[in-house]
C-alpha cells in the first residue's frame, strides 16, 4: 500500500514517506555530531520503533550497537492504560553506557516516562530520547526529547511502525484511520 493506493482504511496522510526520509537524515546528522567519539547503544522499544530504529541506524555513521526492550501499555486498543509491563528486558548491562532510547511515538508520555525512570536506575553514562512522532496535546507527563521527528495532532495514527490491533505497521507513511475501521463497519 502506498500513498496513492491507501485502500479504504486510511482517512488522511499526516506525514509522507519523503518527509520521513528527510527527517531521518536530519536526525542522523545531529546524532552523529553529538556522539562523535563515543559508542552509543540505541535502545529500541518494541514493536513500534522497529521501523525508525532500522532506518535511523542505517542513516548513522557513528559506531552503534542496538538492543531492544518490549513494554506494553496499549494492548490492542487506542488508549494507554498507563500500566506498563516489561515483556522483554534488555540483553545488555547499560551501566556507564551512552544510551539513546528510540521510540516511534510519545502520546500520553506514560510509557517513556516509566521506561526512562527504569533505565536511569541502571546507571547509564548518559540517557537521551529520540522520538519520531509526538502528540503535544496528549501529554500527561513531560518527556525531555533531544531528537524529535514530528509533532502531530492528537489523533490516533498508524503506519511507519504504529499499529491498530497490530495492523498497518508496514505503511511507509503515517496517517489516520477511517471511521469504519474502528466501528467494524463496511468502508463508505
Ligand atoms: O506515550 P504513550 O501514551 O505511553 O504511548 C506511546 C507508546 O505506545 C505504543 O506502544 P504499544 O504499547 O502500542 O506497543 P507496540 O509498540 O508494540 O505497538 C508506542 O509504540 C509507544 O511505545
Ligand atoms: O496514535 C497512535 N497510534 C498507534 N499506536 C499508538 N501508541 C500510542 N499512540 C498511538
Ligand atoms: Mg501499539
Amino acid at each position: 500500500m502506498d500513498e496513492k493506493d491507501m485502500g479504504t482504511d486510511l482517512a488522511r496522510v499526516l506525514v509522507t514517506e519523503d518527509e520521513i526520509n528527510a527527517k531521518l537524515r536530519e536526525l542522523a546528522e545531529q546524532i552523529d555530531r553529538d556522539y562523535e567519539g563515543r559508542d552509543v547503544l540505541l535502545v529500541g522499544v518494541l514493536k513500534g520503533a522497529v521501523m525508525v530504529m532500522a532506518d535511523l541506524a542505517r542513516a548513522l555513521h557513528s559506531p552503534i550497537t542496538m538492543d531492544w526492550m518490549a513494554v506494553s501499555s496499549y494492548g490492542s486498543g487506542t488508549k494507554s492504560s498507563g500500566v506498563v509491563r516489561i515483556l522483554k528486558d534488555l540483553d545488555t548491562d547499560i551501566a556507564d553506557r551512552h544510551i539513546l532510547v528510540v521510540e516511534d511515538i510519545i502520546d500520553s508520555g506514560l510509557t517513556l516516562s516509566w521506561m526512562l525512570a527504569n533505565l536511569a536506575s541502571r546507571g547509564p553514562a548518559s540517557l537521551e530520547v529520540c522520538a519520531f512522532f509526538r502528540k503535544p496535546e496528549a501529554a500527561k507527563v513531560d518527556i525531555p526529547v533531544k531528537y524529535l521527528g514530528f509533532d502531530i495532532p492528537n489523533e490516533f495514527v498508524v503506519g511507519y511502525g504504529l499499529d491498530y490491533a497490530e495492523r498497518y505497521r508496514n505503511l511507509p507513511f503515517v496517517g489516520t484511520l477511517a471511521e469504519h475501521v474502528y466501528s467494524g463497519g463496511k468502508p463508505a
